[in-house]
């Protein structure tokens, strides 16, 4: 199962970490998927042996991005992006940030897309603190959620 909850998340995780794994961390609301997100999770998953993927939930997307998203209930994005041969774990998280689960894993890497900053990340200043690297993906022009909204609106 690809879809785990925090107590099953920090156990997978543990094992992995005990077997000389390097997880990789990612974050983010993934609500429509397109070709951008797809190839920056695998190169994502490229960076080591485990991607996990931290997913907002209804209620932090409904915060960060407005009232009308997402689009796509949390249950179908979580299932979405785990049906990806380049995702390993998917886990939903409430926060506003994803610097809560960056504590817990505590991943060897932490992945965000060229449409930030690493200055803007606080995930990233984060794993800094305990010698985790940060990884900025160049992002496909484009191509996003919101310009697929767009164009369906007409
Ligand atoms: N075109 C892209 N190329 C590469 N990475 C991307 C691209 N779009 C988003 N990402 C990355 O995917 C993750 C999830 O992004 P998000 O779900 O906000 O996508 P989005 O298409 O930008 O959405 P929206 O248009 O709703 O803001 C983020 O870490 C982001 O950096
Ligand atoms: O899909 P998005 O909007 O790229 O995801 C957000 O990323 C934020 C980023 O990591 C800076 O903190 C994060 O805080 C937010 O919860 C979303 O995951």
């Amino acid at each position: 199962m690809k879809i785990l909850k925090s107590d099953q998340l920090a156990a997978a995780v543990a094992a992995m970490k005990a077997a000389g794994k390097t997880i990789v961390f990612t974050n983010g609301c993934f609500d429509i998927l397109h070709a951008g997100h797809v190839r920056y999770l695998t190169a994502a998953r490229k960076l080591g042996d485990c991607l996990v993927v931290g997913l907002n939930s209804d209620q932090s997307v409904r915060c960060l991005k407005g009232p009308n998203r997402p689009v796509n209930p949390q249950e179908d994005r979580a299932e979405v992006l785990a049906g990806l041969s380049a995702v390993d774990i998917v886990t939903i998280f409430e926060e506003q940030t994803a610097e809560e689960l960056v504590r817990r894993i505590k991943p060897a890497v932490y992945v965000k897309g060229g449409d930030y900053q690493e200055d803007q990340l606080p995930e990233a200043r984060l794993a800094a603190q305990y010698g985790g690297k940060t990884v900025l993906i160049p992002a496909v022009p484009g191509r996003s959620s919101s310009n697929i909204i767009k164009k369906i609106k007409g």
